[in-house]
């Protein structure tokens, strides 16, 4: 097929899991996928990605190479893109990604955000009101073990799903989501397209609400903060039990699948009891800036405006967030 018609895609945030994306999104085929790099840039663009899955059907990939590679979205603005995918940390940023990503984004772009948390796509539905959105839930597992070397290490599904806009015809934000899902699953990747995606976040959210937390702040795998004493059980059973009342007050019927069985069942999955850490609990090991609003400061504001007591919530918050400060103002304790 001719390149005119290839889909562009850029990458934006090539951390572990933008590159993994990049990867299904370049395995596609008829696509060109230009990535934006940032301490990875370098290595990208003299030797392509290293990427090592326990998938045999990815298996491992040397000198992985990609369309583009720029160090910045304003170095591909000459393209206009059909979709821009955002896979950042979801932390604060100046400027806001929304800003970052703007000379990417066209008339016709759709906007991808892969992250985890509640309320993501706010920042981008905000500033680009005639854009269409979509919004991915992942539970791939993979880390940036160097910088342009990733390791997938677990599962390779996502739930997917469109904020559809007032200002944007219906059958045409739903082509939008067609079109990417079919590209990611012609990647190799499976997509659940589901009807409200807000209930897949809230899922997912009360899952690193809990463990994401909990594991950062200790420092401990799942196994270890459960077996550590009576207490860890019952803290991250009150940690779900409270975001998934907040999950509740705020979709109502959409989150009946948010019952007692789901919460048994996130507090009794077999890879929390052979222990794993987390994302947040890799980023607090690293003295970096962790996800706090998206996943645990967000749902307490909405439990505050919803005049819901949510006690254990305000204590994680509360731990979790002097931590986050601590990293963000380079404050290392006692001396
Ligand atoms: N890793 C995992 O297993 C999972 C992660 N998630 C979620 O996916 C999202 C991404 O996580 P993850 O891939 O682990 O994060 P990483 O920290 O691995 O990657 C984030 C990337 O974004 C880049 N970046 C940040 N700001 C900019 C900027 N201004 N310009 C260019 N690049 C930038 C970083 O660059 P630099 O390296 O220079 O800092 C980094 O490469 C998060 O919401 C996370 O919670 C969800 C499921 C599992
Ligand atoms: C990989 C996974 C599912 C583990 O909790 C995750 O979402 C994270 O680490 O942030």
């Amino acid at each position: 097929m001719s390149a005119q018609t290839q889909t562009e895609i850029f990458v934006f945030g090539l951390g572990a899991i933008g590159s993994f994306y990049a990867f299904i999104l370049n395995e596609a085929g008829n696509t060109q996928v230009t990535v934006c790099g940032r301490s990875n840039y370098q290595v990208l663009k003299d030797h392509g990605m290293t990427f090592k899955s326990n998938l045999a059907k990815f298996g491992t990939k040397n000198n992985y190479r990609f369309h583009g590679v720029v160090k910045t979205p304003a170095e591909a603005s000459s393209s206009k893109f059909d979709y821009v995918v955002c896979a950042n940390k979801a932390i604060t940023m100046d400027p806001p990604v929304s800003e970052q990503i703007a000379p990417v984004v066209g008339e016709h772009t759709t906007i991808i955000v892969i992250q985890n948390g509640i309320g993501n796509e706010e920042e981008f539905q905000a500033r680009f009101p005639n854009n269409t959105v979509l919004s991915g839930v992942t539970w791939v597992g993979a880390t940036q073990v160097e910088p342009g070397t990733i390791i997938h290490r677990d599962n390779n599904n996502m739930q997917f799903g469109c904020h559809f806009s007032k200002n944007i015809d219906r059958t045409q934000e739903q082509a939008r989501l067609d079109k990417i899902v079919d590209i990611f699953r012609a990647g190799g990747t499976e997509i659940d397209v589901v009807p409200v995606i807000d209930v897949y976040r809230w899922k997912k959210t009360i899952w690193n609400g809990c463990w994401n937390t909990l594991t950062a702040i200790t420092q401990c795998n799942t196994r270890e903060l459960l077996s550590a004493s009576p207490a860890g059980p019952v803290v991250a059973r009150a940690i779900m039990e409270e975001m998934a009342s907040v999950a509740h007050a705020q979709l109502g019927e959409a989150a009946a699948e948010i019952d007692a069985n789901f919460i048994d069942e996130l507090l009794n999955r077999p890879s929390v009891k052979a222990g794993i850490y987390s994302s947040m609990c890799q980023d607090a090991k690293f003295s970096r800036p962790m996800e706090v609003e998206v996943i645990i400061n967000g749902p307490l504001k909405k439990a505050k405006a919803l005049g819901i007591k949510t006690p254990t919530l305000e204590t994680i918050s509360a731990l979790i967030s002097a931590m986050d400060w601590r990293f963000r103002n380079g404050v290392t304790g006692p001396p």
